[in-house]
């Protein structure tokens, strides 16, 4: 597995860092793009891993992505009648393996689905026993995992269902999403402990109303959407909040400057949190016309903070907390141990590997600064385990990022942006991207 030498800080970054799309956007667009009654053109949308999935698997199920825009960087979405047979490769995207199923299920034809061998110990048995009760006949060997199969019949009835939504937000979004396409559409009722990430659950709804669809999200964990067209138009993406977390997080520990550019006002990016989150920690924080500037202060403090909410911030923010003054502890997040590797356990052992001490709780970490030092960071296919070795590697010498390339999950070309930032050689450059 090729090792990067994460690059120390010379001194104080100043950086302005432009970020390419949402994932969590683009691929809610090509889906929501792929069930409506016209074209939809994506602009500026996440090319990348998880997205080229998404528009493959879509592709395969008869809609049409297509290159669009000057570039060639935007998509043009046609959609056309579903049909399979098909077979999706998920991947490691949660987005893909969740999302699309319930798509699937309006196929005419067998969709068979896959992914990486990570991907087959990620949760997915709610959204799979839903579809069944909703009325979709569904084969994955009673195992409630990736691979399974759909056989789909053109059209679902729909109606009401009881998901366990604990485990992961995308099982509540999986099942809105398509829902105006069903007969009755849906309704979704969570039963069990606090769903997490409930941004992206509001993320999902906002985009299924500025798809023309009827959702009513008034209750505590009841949500309906009533069928009916959706229309297509254009979308245009925001920057991906959340892969600016680990550039952000530059701008605090080495006591320097960063500006990412079209920082939304108003977002149901989870990523927006960065800007409390790193207020807690020490920075200052500036959100301005020319986008979210985060400057360090000298100070980097330990926090005590629920990501029940944004899960998906916790390694950057569990490296800014083993490089802090005191000890943090970040609660909230057991469901992390689902996402594209156990992020607590694999967090406690990297930054152990370096000399830190990081601690697994019950549903989260507790971090003790320690002194740390150089040694290899394991990423486990994770995009971000990889960037927040990149954090730690900022401060301590001789830190190697295995598998760097797994951040072209979300983030292709990240050691080019890293090394740009910090004015230094991309000594990445010549690394493979993509799955390792
Ligand atoms: O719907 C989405 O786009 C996402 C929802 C969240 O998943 P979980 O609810 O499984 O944490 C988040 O962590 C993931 O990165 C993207
Ligand atoms: C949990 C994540 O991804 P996925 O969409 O694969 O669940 C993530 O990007 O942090």
């Amino acid at each position: 597995m090729p090792l990067w030498p994460a690059p120390r800080a010379a001194g104080p970054v100043d950086a302005v860092v432009a970020l390419p799309g949402s994932k969590s956007i683009t691929n809610r667009a090509l889906l929501l793009a792929a069930l409506a009654d016209a074209p939809t053109v994506l602009e500026r949308p996440l090319r990348a891993r998880d997205t080229a999935l998404m528009a493959a698997a879509l592709r395969s199920l008869g809609a049409g992505v297509e290159d669009a825009g000057a570039g060639g960087g935007d998509w043009r979405v046609v959609p056309a009648r579903l049909r399979g047979p098909a077979d999706v490769d998920c991947g490691l995207a949660g987005t893909v393996m969740r999302f699309v199923p319930p798509v699937a299920a309006l196929a005419e034809g067998t969709v068979r689905f896959d992914g990486d061998p990570h991907a087959r110990t990620r949760p997915m048995g709610p959204v799979l026993r839903a579809l069944r009760d909703l009325g979709a006949e569904v084969d994955d060997g009673g195992r409630g995992t990736l691979p399974f199969a759909l056989h789909g019949r053109g059209r679902l009835p729909g109606g009401e269902v009881v998901v366990d939504a604990s485990a992961s937000s995308q099982f509540v979004s999986a099942l809105l999403l398509a829902a105006p396409r069903y007969d009755e559409g849906v309704v979704v009722r969570h039963e069990g402990p606090p769903v997490p990430s409930l941004p992206h659950i509001a993320m999902t709804v906002h985009m299924l109303r500025a798809a023309g669809a009827d959702v009513d999200d008034e209750g505590p964990d009841r949500w309906r959407v009533a069928p009916g067209p959706l229309a297509g138009g254009t979308v245009a993406v925001e920057p991906d909040l959340s892969n600016a977390a680990p550039f952000l997080a530059a701008a605090l520990v080495t006591g320097g400057r960063v500006t990412v550019p079209g920082w939304p006002r108003s977002t149901t990016q989870a990523g927006d949190a960065l800007r409390g989150l790193l207020l807690a920690m020490g920075a200052d924080v500036a959100l301005t016309d020319e986008g979210l500037t985060v400057t360090g202060t000298g100070r980097v403090h330990g926090v005590d903070v629920d990501l029940h909410d944004v899960g998906e911030l916790t390694p950057t923010v569990a490296a800014v907390a083993a490089l802090a003054e005191g000890p943090s502890r970040l609660r909230g997040i057991a469901h992390l141990r689902g996402h594209e590797t156990d992020r607590l356990a694999a967090l406690a052992a990297e930054v152990g590997r370096l000399g830190g001490d990081v601690e697994e709780t019950g549903d989260g970490l507790v971090v003790r600064p320690r002194p740390l030092s150089g040694g290899t960071w394991r990423s486990y296919a994770d995009h971000r385990m990889a960037t927040a070795g990149a954090v730690l590697g900022l401060l301590v010498d001789g830190v190697e990022v295995e598998d760097v390339g797994t951040t072209g999950k979300t983030l292709p070309g990240f050691t080019g942006l890293w090394a740009r930032m910090l004015g230094v050689e991309d000594r990445g450059a010549g690394l493979p991207e993509g799955p390792g």
